[in-house]
C-alpha cells in the first residue's frame, strides 16, 4: 500500500533556512517510501508581525521557497502539498494559501483559506490573523493525486465541519489541513478530537502536517503531524513541541529534540470504501439543509 508522509519543522522567518529544513523531511520521505509529502502551513515562512509578513511576501513565481521545493519534487517525483503565503491583490495584506507541486515540479492547484483565526484567549493565545490575511472565498474541488482525490483545507479551516462535508460530497478520499496549530488550543485536546472528527464523519484520510515548537520570542506552535484514516484510527503522528525554553537562534534544524521529523501512513482506499459500504451515512436533507 502506498504511504503518504506528513513532516514538521521549526519555522523561522527565513526562507532559506525553512527550505533547508523541508529538503531533510523530503529525504526522510523518500527514505522510508512514501509516495507524497505533506508540509505545514506557513512553511515558507512564520512571520513575528503583519509588518514582517508583508515584507517577505513573494509571488509563488518569485518565491524561493517554493521554487526549491518544485525542484525537489522534479527531482525525486515526489508530489508535495505545502502551506504558504502569497501577495493579495490589493492592500497591505497577504494570501495564506497552500499549493500542491505534482511530481513533475508543477504548481497545480492551489486553495486559499476560508476561516481566519482571530483569537483573544484570556492566558491564551491572542491572534487577529485578518489583520494581515486576506480570506478565500472559494473551495478548490478535490483532485487526483497517485493516492486518491485530495481536498484542500487549512489549518483553523478544520474546525468546521461544513468544508469537509462538501468536500466529501464533491468525491474528496483525502483532506489536508498543514497548520500551525497553537500549544494551548492543541493541549485542550481540539487537534486530535476535530481532526478525528472530521476524518470519522467524511470516511476520509485526514493528513495534517503542522508547525511545532518555538517560531520567535512569542510564537510557538503544538506539533503532533498527524495522519488518520477513515475509521478515525491514527495511522502516524510525530512528536509535540519539547518543553526546551525559548531558543529561537539556534535550535532550527536542530532534529535531535525529535521535533523536526515526518510521520507516516498507509493510504489504502480499499479501506475507506469498506468503511462507507459498512457504515453509509445517509443525511436527512428533508430534515435539515444540505451542505
Ligand atoms: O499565516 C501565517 O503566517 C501563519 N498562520 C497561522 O499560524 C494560523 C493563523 S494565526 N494559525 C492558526 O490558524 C491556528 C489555529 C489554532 O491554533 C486553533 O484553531 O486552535
Amino acid at each position: 500500500m502506498p504511504l503518504a508522509a506528513a513532516g514538521q519543522f521549526r519555522a523561522t522567518a527565513s526562507l532559506a533556512q525553512n527550505l533547508t529544513s523541508c529538503r531533510s523531511l523530503i529525504a526522510k520521505t523518500i527514505a522510508a517510501g512514501a509516495k507524497i509529502l505533506f508540509l505545514p502551513e506557513a512553511s515558507d515562512y512564520l512571520p513575528a508581525s503583519a509588518a514582517e509578513s508583508l515584507k517577505l511576501v513573494r509571488s509563488i513565481a518569485a518565491n524561493e521557497f517554493v521554487l526549491g521545493l518544485q525542484q525537489a519534487a522534479r527531482e525525486h517525483a515526489l508530489p508535495i502539498c505545502v502551506g504558504i503565503h502569497e501577495p493579495a491583490e490589493r492592500g497591505e495584506r497577504v494570501r495564506n494559501t497552500c499549493v500542491y507541486i505534482d511530481e513533475a515540479g508543477v504548481v497545480r492547484h492551489r486553495y486559499q483559506k476560508l476561516h481566519l483565526f482571530d483569537v483573544e484567549i484570556e492566558n491564551g493565545p491572542i491572534l487577529m490573523e485578518s489583520r494581515s490575511v486576506e480570506p478565500g472565498t472559494s473551495i478548490t474541488p478535490p483532485f487526483d493525486t497517485p493516492l486518491g482525490k485530495l481536498g484542500m483545507l487549512i489549518c483553523f479551516d478544520l474546525r468546521f465541519p461544513e468544508p469537509s462535508l462538501h468536500h466529501r460530497r464533491k468525491g474528496a478520499q483525502l483532506l489536508s489541513y498543514p497548520s500551525a496549530f497553537t500549544v494551548p488550543t492543541g493541549t485542550a485536546g481540539h487537534w486530535h478530537t476535530l481532526l478525528r472528527a472530521r476524518a470519522i464523519e467524511t470516511q476520509s484520510y485526514v493528513i495534517a502536517p503542522a508547525l511545532v515548537g518555538w517560531h520567535n520570542e512569542k510564537r510557538r506552535s503544538y506539533g503532533h503531524s498527524i495522519i488518520i484514516n477513515p475509521w478515525g484510527e491514527v495511522l502516524g503522528e510525530c512528536a509535540g513541541a519539547s518543553d526546551d525554553p525559548i531558543n529561537v537562534a539556534s535550535s532550527n534544524n536542530d532534529s535531535s529534540n525529535g521535533e523536526e521529523d515526518i510521520c507516516v501512513g498507509e493510504i489504502d482506499l480499499g479501506v475507506l470504501e469498506r468503511v462507507r459500504r459498512e457504515m453509509p451515512l445517509l443525511r436527512r436533507t428533508d430534515v435539515y439543509a444540505e451542505i
